[in-house]
């Protein structure tokens, strides 16, 4: 696929630029404590980004990656993590080797730059400013955002037209199964980086239109000039 008329990138967060799992588990471990419930392990955590804090919660109350605890239940411990996990954002979080690079080489080169999670706005945006990122990317639209989270195309069209740039030269990068659904529902290309949160599913199997190994392949992978 001919790339090189990207003018514009849409960033995954969780998996495809940070390695938040590690604090996730933290506040997920925290909020279980304070309930009298067992805590989870980092490797069940990776398997539960990616749909939202909403149903990291539930599957954490649960165990389970279908688990849906009562409405109530739900409601009070998700409100009780969402304050533990800000308390404790970026403390054991990482970029990706080459993530920063790889996105600031873009900026630089004069790309026009989103992030588009799941993960509340209020949430995302002090992780990519942890990062050094948030002049690089000027728009960031959560999972709240949105009548609708990814895959539902509307955040990531919503991210487009916050920076006035059309659906034709975008392309959307990301870590999971979630991320190449919504670039197909938006109708536009999509990268993936294996290193992230695939939930089980193969990389071969997430039907991306190319895979870099770090962001950093980027620049040369849209014949940008890094
Ligand atoms: O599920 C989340 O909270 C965030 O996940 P994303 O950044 O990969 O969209
Ligand atoms: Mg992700």
């Amino acid at each position: 696929m001919d790339l090189s008329k990207t003018r514009t990138v849409l960033f995954d967060l969780d998996g495809t630029l940070v390695d938040s799992a590690p604090d996730l588990t933290v506040a997920v471990n925290r909020m279980l404590a304070e309930r009298g419930a067992e805590g989870v392990t980092l490797e069940q955590v990776h398997g539960w980004v990616g749909n939202g804090t909403r149903k990291l919660v539930a599957r954490a109350l649960t165990g389970r990656d279908d688990g849906e605890p009562p409405a109530a239940e739900l409601d009070e411990a998700l409100a009780r993590f969402l304050e533990l996990y800000s308390e404790r954002l970026f403390v054991d979080s990482r970029a990706y080797p080459g993530a920063v690079e790889g996105v600031q080489a873009l900026a630089a080169a004069g790309l026009h730059l989103a992030v588009v999670t799941n993960k509340p706005r209020a949430l995302a945006a002090p992780v990519i400013e942890a990062l050094g990122l948030a002049e690089a990317v000027p728009v960031v639209v959560g999972g709240d955002c949105c009548a609708a989270r990814k895959p539902d195309p509307a955040p990531l069209l919503g991210a487009l037209e916050a920076l006035a740039m059309p659906r034709a030269g975008s392309l959307m990068v990301g870590d999971s199964a979630i991320d190449v659904a919504t670039a197909r529902a938006a109708g536009i290309p999509v990268v993936c980086v294996p290193y992230g949160y695939r939930r089980g599913v193969a990389l071969a199997d997430l039907g991306a239109d190319a895979t870099v190994e770090r962001l950093t392949e980027l620049p040369p992978l849209l014949r940008v000039a890094a």
